[in-house]
């Protein structure tokens, strides 16, 4: 039996595809005719017998991803507790790190690799840069040898990875979230969770809290710094972490022993427990703040930072001399303090409480200046680097827009911030200033600053300790390079003499001790002495320690060049400092000299501005002066009129009585009325432009003679100028010739047409 279909008619080749069952094929799956004519014709195959097979699988594979969905969300919303990270959370870089510590992740085929775990978050993601442990050894070839690489860390990659949790099995889910802004990275735009079964999330808890203990003590021994900023993009304050930098040893800060111990005494007592309880048992606001004081580059910074790294707290630091540093900024900030910290609050003499950090500057004809080139080497990472191009930024600010800087925060408002509901009980308040004398009594009262230091430039006694700490050997210090040819030469032949000996003879473990542990002790003898030398070469209360921390940083590994070198240094930098100080007075004065010349042109704007203002009053005057006048003879000319009107009207009562009378006596009066009054009229008209001259009289008793010819009867038309009595008189004779012509009108009067 033949099994092969038969082959549609009409269609010689058997590729047939015109059936509207293959047009719909063809329109969701393109080619499908042509090919299944193919496969039916060389194969013997009908495909389209297949095609409910194939839909039906479709639907199957459709409704059992629908239903597995389904099923999946209810079970998760019902049975699984699920934590979901946001990634621009710290907690994420917590978790990513406890994470990629997992066996889970380690054993995970298919991972994401990264050198830093951090969110892309650009206020979540710090550097570790400065991370010793998260550094390996490169153990590659020469070249890499010795040096340090970074470490590797690797993550599961998208998708749910199983795992196990204190016998418990958790699901760790990696998704991306493409709904989110496209210019995020593609780490900001990942999201991550953990889910467990049942409905207690205890196990998903506890495991945030190990991720963040175990990120803590990695930081243990670590300042974190952070520093308020504005998140980019927006005006909304943050704190941004900037770095974590091994804690400054209290020891390394060179300050007045007692100083330091009562310093930290204080706050020893302060961060006790049992003080908290006390200070809110008597209803004191538990807070603690301290002022350091003092020249530039005297270790204000220094200090504060030691200070958190010796009680483990984190450091928070605002400038107020930043663009950040208004009332409101810094309000949010305060409120998003943590409980225990440092807020180190710098240059508060700036920023509108007194004067801008530029005008103290310069009112300080002293030796104020700012670091010096030498600084730049000495550089402390963590607050001189970020100063220094904060001062950059920031001079230039005060510069263009000092008057707005110190607009911006008054002291009222930082008083309120401090006192304030948004100030946080229970943090150290560090406030720094080069200029305390500045500063307004009520910031630096008791309860806001209750312990004020001060920071001088080097006696001879801090020369000295800042020479023996840059000199004196220490734990863990390095071999030290070969700086010049001469150090170079003094290292080969202890190279040589080493190998000579170590082929000869090589010492026991004990002697090399003794021999290294007598070398430490000539070392530190020798510096003692050059300490003492270069002391001596350094006058006293004249340089900053940054300064000389400078100087002794260019010969780090040469003390003795750097002795022998001090006394020219002394001069040079003098000098440096007279050319610089002559170099910002010449700049002050360029400076004042443009700020008067551009008062000067607002000024001469400012008076052409009233000149013109003058002008324009003047103008306005004039303007109401003639619609004024104006007005006046407006009003004249109605005063006239109606006066004319008046007269007019008494004038028509008159003549009404004259007429009335001569009707009266005539007997009849209608008739001849109107053409009184239009000969009145006209006797009216002509004394309008003639009532004032007494001249008028004649033509107007010309008029009335005309009247009395029979032309009109004038009477009524008399002006007041004309003499009442001889109208009075004319008036009998008119009388009667008015009444003839009221029997005999004329033709060529004009007045006579009934
Ligand atoms: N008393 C000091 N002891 C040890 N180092 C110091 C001391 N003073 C300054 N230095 C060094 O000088 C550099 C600058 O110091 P720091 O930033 O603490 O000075 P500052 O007083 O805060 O200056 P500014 O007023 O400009 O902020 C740092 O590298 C620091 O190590």
């Amino acid at each position: 039996m033949d099994a092969t279909p038969p082959l549609p008619s009409g269609d010689p080749d058997g590729l047939e595809t015109g059936t509207p069952q293959n047009a719909l094929l063809d329109f969701f799956f393109p080619g499908f005719s042509v090919y299944s004519t193919a496969i039916s014709k060389y194969l013997h195959i009908d495909l389209n017998l297949y095609i409910p097979l194939v839909l039906f699988l479709s639907g199957l594979t459709f409704v059992w991803r629908y239903f597995q969905e389904y099923f999946s969300n209810l079970a998760e919303s019902h049975l699984m507790s699920v934590v979901d990270i946001r990634p621009d959370d710290e907690i994420y870089n917590m978790l990513m790190t406890w994470v990629a510590s997992q066996s889970f992740s380690k054993k995970s085929r298919r991972f994401v690799v990264n050198t830093n775990l951090n969110s892309r978050s650009w206020y979540v993601w710090r550097s570790f840069d400065d991370d010793d442990e998260e550094e390996e050894e490169g153990g590659g070839g020469d070249e890499s040898r010795g040096q340090k690489t970074k470490a590797l860390a690797y993550t599961p990659t998208f998708g749910s990875h199983w795992f196990i949790y204190k016998n418990r099995i958790l699901i760790f889910r990696r998704t991306q979230n493409a709904q989110q802004s496209a210019f995020m990275t593609a780490s900001e735009r990942e999201e991550i969770s953990i889910s467990c079964f049942g409905r207690n999330p205890w196990v998903l808890k506890e495991l945030l809290h190990e991720a963040r203990e175990e990120h803590m003590k990695r930081d243990e021994a670590k300042t974190l710094i952070y520093r308020g900023t504005t998140r980019s993009g927006s005006s909304e304050p943050v704190w941004q972490r900037s770095l974590a930098r091994a804690s400054r040893p209290f020891s390394t800060v060179i300050l007045n022993e007692k100083v330091k111990k009562d310093l930290i005494e204080d706050v020893t007592d302060y961060l006790n427990p049992a003080t908290r309880r006390w200070y809110s048992n008597r209803g004191i606001p538990y807070r603690r703040g301290y002022l350091l004081h003092g020249p530039p580059g005297t270790g204000k910074s220094s200090l504060s930072l030691a200070l958190a790294g010796f009680f483990k707290m984190r450091i928070y630091i605002v400038s107020l001399s930043s663009v950040t540093a208004n009332e409101e900024n810094l309000a949010s900030l305060f409120a998003e303090l943590p409980r225990r910290c440092v807020v180190l609050l710098e240059d508060i003499d700036t920023a509108g409480l007194t004067h801008t950090r530029d005008n103290g500057a310069q009112n300080d004809a002293n030796t104020d200046t700012t670091d010096t080139a030498d600084t730049a080497d000495t550089a402390d990472t963590t607050t001189s680097s970020s100063r220094r191009s904060r001062n950059g930024q920031t001079s230039e600010n005060n510069n263009s827009n000092s008057s707005t800087t110190s607009g911006r925060l008054s002291l009222s408002g930082l008083l309120n911030i401090l006192d304030g509901v948004a100030s946080q009980e229970g943090r150290l308040l560090v406030m720094t200033t080069n200029h305390i004398e500045k500063l307004d009594k009520a910031l630096i009262r008791p309860g806001r600053v209750d312990m004020i230091v001060k920071f001088d430039r080097a006696d001879t006694d801090m020369t000295a300790a800042i020479f023996r700490a840059i000199y004196a050997p220490l734990e863990g210090d390095d071999l030290p390079a070969p700086a010049t040819s001469k150090a170079l030469s003094q290292l080969e032949g202890k190279i040589t003499t080493t190998t000579t000996a170590t082929t000869t003879a090589r010492p026991a473990p004990e002697e090399e001790e003794t021999a290294r542990a007598a070398k430490k002790a000539a070392t530190i003898a020798r510096v003692e002495a050059l300490a003492a030398q270069f002391a001596a070469r350094i006058p006293a209360h004249e340089f900053s320690p940054a300064e000389i921390q400078g100087y002794l940083l260019r010969n780090k590994r040469d003390p003795e060049r750097t002795v022998a070198g001090a006394e020219q240094w002394v001069v040079a930098t003098r000098l440096e400092k007279k050319e610089k100080e002559l170099k910002e007075a010449g700049e002050r004065r360029e400076r004042e000299r443009k700020e008067r010349e551009e008062g000067e042109k607002e000024k001469e704007k400012e008076k052409e501005k009233e000149k013109e203002k003058e002008k324009e009053k003047e103008k306005e005057k004039e303007k109401k002066k003639e619609k004024k006048e104006k007005e006046e003879k407006e009003e004249k000319k109605e005063k006239k009129k109606a006066e004319r009107k008046k007269r007019a009207d008494k004038e028509k009562k008159k003549a009404g009585k004259t007429t009335t009378t001569d009707s009266e006596s005539s007997g009849s009066g209608s008739g001849p009325e109107s053409e009184a009054e239009s000969g009145s009229e006209s006797a009216r008209e002509a004394s309008k432009t003639k009532s004032k001259d007494p001249a008028a009289a004649v033509p107007v008793r010309a008029t009335a003679a005309a009247a009395l010819e029979g032309k009109a009867a004038p009477v009524q038309a008399e002006p007041l100028a004309v003499p009442v009595p001889a109208i009075t008189v004319d008036t009998d004779g008119a009388k009667d010739a008015a009444v003839e012509m009221h029997k005999t009108p004329r033709p060529d009067s004009g007045y006579g047409t009934p």
